[in-house]
């Protein structure tokens, strides 16, 4: 029996992330990037696949978790007959490679702890050969290997293919476990003092948080989404994943299960404006010029999402030996959807340079450069079906967010050049192509029987996706196509409150079989939906529901299953996290009641 989505709790060292149960047992483990083969896979298997649980003995142990002020150390109690004891687990950020550290600290009584680790390479299916050398143990397997370090009080032993510990901590004592990777080919590499790493740690993550500029009554959320958004930047190069997982499932025993260890220049440029709002800017820094790589070349060869470095390649295969989390197969690794064609990503990146404008970001020539080829390649391209911002995998639409985008494409270049005209630019041909957009927008994708935006021009169904017509400027909150959208939505699209992405009954138009959750980030756009059309009451309402989804260390995965009260799919996701964020910002202006 798998722990449930929202059981786990996030480390990580804006390198590759560890997802740690609330029993102690870290499932979930790339190394030496997010989107390298997994060493510790059980989430989406057994502990066969490979996982490192370290807690108490006691079958009566119970245990409560946090993370250690404003940081991604995380700290979990354990209450046992016996006495209490705190482990500690962190990856310092790293100098070389990476590591995880976890400490015990007697805190009353005396406590006998077991350790079981289980190294499988290659996402849990290489078991690697494990010896005791240097005073640690060393496992290997082609190109991975993995060091051990252990405390020195007692005993560590191979049983069952897996390497075992056994040792007692008594309140005052404080040990550690060091687990390093590196390149099997080269020498062992320095080892960190697991205690100075701590305090560096801590230090690092609190200095970044104490930079949030956000001053409200949800500063505890918003800065623990914060610190999850910035715990998907790979800081090597920039780039930002959705997720850190793959295949946790949208469906329990279903089959949209995806790999979300990528950067989607929508997902991406979201979580910066996630992190532009509450100030922070070398991030934008980093993701422009990540940017500025990835998509350096002809425009029209623009990918839709990259690796971390700006790979183009990420073929999409099912991983056989893997069973799925809860019997949810395939596990998929690599992402299909990296060759569709989603017209909205232009809107998004060139809003997100706008923002970075505004924030005070400073120029840099060739990002006009940049924008000025992605507009020039949606001016002829912006009236073709795409697969739009859900990627479906059914025949191509005319979708209208993915229009609404365009028109916000054009009107941030638009914009771009009136307040700096020596830019250089078709202004003009923006100007008329973003008027030419609205039209067609509201006439084609307007329902005027019913009142409400429709999903797409071919259809009279509905999409979340339109409740960010007033975030994103294209009408205002108050005017009525928006409130009858609000309307509409919350009829056809709500499951208890919570907003599907659309609806799957009956020949979906994702082209994929089963159904799925409510999707968290149209959830948080409502709320600002409902706050932009003066609704500001119920918005808050939906905001404080929202919150109470967070699992018990302030994590939210990328659905939500009502009628279970489970969390679903790839966990944490950035969409959701950047939901909370915006809206928690939004509701701090105009505090008018309804
Ligand atoms: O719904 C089917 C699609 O689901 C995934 O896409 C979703 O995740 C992306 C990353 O967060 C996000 O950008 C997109 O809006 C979501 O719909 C999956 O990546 C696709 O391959 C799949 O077709």
């Amino acid at each position: 029996m798998h722990p449930h989505i929202e059981d786990y709790a996030l480390i990580g060292d804006l390198q590759s992330a560890a997802l740690v149960s609330s029993n102690g047992s870290i499932d979930w483990l790339c190394l030496p990037r997010f989107d390298s083969p997994a060493c510790f896979a059980a989430l989406l298997g057994s502990q066969d696949n490979g996982h490192w649980r370290l807690a108490p003995q006691s079958p009566k142990a119970r245990a409560h978790r946090s993370y250690r002020g404003e940081s991604l150390i995380l700290d979990t109690i354990w209450e046992t007959p016996t006495g209490r004891v705190k482990v500690t687990d962190f990856m310092p950020q790293r100098d070389v490679q990476p590591d995880v550290v976890r400490i015990v600290e007697g805190l009353q009584g005396r406590v006998e702890m077991h350790g079981v680790l289980r190294l499988r390479f290659d996402y849990g299916r290489v078991v690697p050969w494990v010896r005791a050398a240097e005073g640690s143990r060393v496992a290997i397997a082609g190109p991975d290997s993995v060091w051990l370090r252990t405390p020195e009080q007692g005993r560590t032993y191979g049983k069952d293919l897996s390497t075992r510990s056994d040792f007692t901590v008594a309140e005052g004592e404080r040990t550690a476990f060091v687990l390093t990777w590196h390149p099997s080919h080269e020498p062992r590499p320095d080892q960190i003092e697991p205690f100075q790493a701590l305090d560096d740690t801590l230090e690092d993550w609190q200095a970044w948080s104490a930079r949030c500029r956000y001053d409200g009554p949800y500063r505890d959320a918003v800065v623990r989404s914060l610190i999850t958004l910035k715990a998907l930047t790979y800081a090597p190069t920039g780039g930002i994943v959705a997720a850190p997982t793959t295949s946790l499932p949208e469906e329990l025993g279903g089959v949209r299960n995806w790999d979300y260890r990528y950067c989607w220049l929508r997902d991406a440029s979201l979580t910066l404006n996630s992190l532009l709002s509450a100030g922070y800017l070398d991030e934008a820094a980093a993701w422009r010029d990540w940017l500025l790589r990835a998509v350096a070349g002809a425009p029209d060869d623009l990918q839709i999402m990259y690796g971390l470095a700006g790979e183009r390649r990420l073929p999409e295969y099912e991983v056989p030996w893997l069973t799925g989390y809860c019997d949810s197969a395939p596990v998929r690794i690599g992402n299909g959807a990296v060759d569709q064609r989603q017209l909205d990503v232009y809107g998004e990146v060139l809003d997100s340079f706008h923002l970075a404008r505004a924030a005070g970001l400073p120029a840099e020539p060739h990002a006009w450069s940049i924008q000025r080829s992605l507009m020039d390649y949606l001016e002829s391209n912006w009236r073709d079906p795409d697969e739009g911002l859900w990627e479906i995998r059914g025949p191509r639409r005319h979708f209208v967010h993915s229009k609404v985008m365009a028109w916000v494409a054009a009107d941030r270049a638009v914009r771009a050049m009136e307040a700096n005209p020596k830019l250089g630019g078709g202004i003009d041909r923006w100007r008329a192509m973003r008027d030419e957009v609205h039209r067609e927008v509201c006439e084609r994708g307007y329902d005027d029987e019913r009142g409400t935006f429709t999903q797409s021009y071919e259809t009279r169904d509905l999409d979340a996706a339109t409740l960010l017509i007033p975030r994103v400027g294209f009408l205002p909150g108050d005017d009525p196509r928006v409130r009858g959208t609000i309307e509409a939505v919350r009829q056809d699209l709500t499951h208890e409150g919570l907003v599907r992405r659309y609806t799957t009954e009956g020949g979906s138009v994702d082209g994929l079989p089963g159904g799925e959750g409510t999707f968290l980030v149209c959830s948080f756009w409502l709320a600002d939906a409902l706050r932009m059309s003066g609704r500001r009451d119920e918005a808050a309402r939906l905001f404080e529901r929202l919150l109470s989804l967070r699992n018990d260390v302030g994590l939210l995965a990328e659905e939500y299953d009502p009628a279970a009260g489970r969390q679903l799919g790839n966990c944490p996701q950035a969409f959701s996290h950047i939901g909370l964020v915006g809206t928690a910002f939004g509701l701090l202006d105009g505090a008018e009641a309804d």
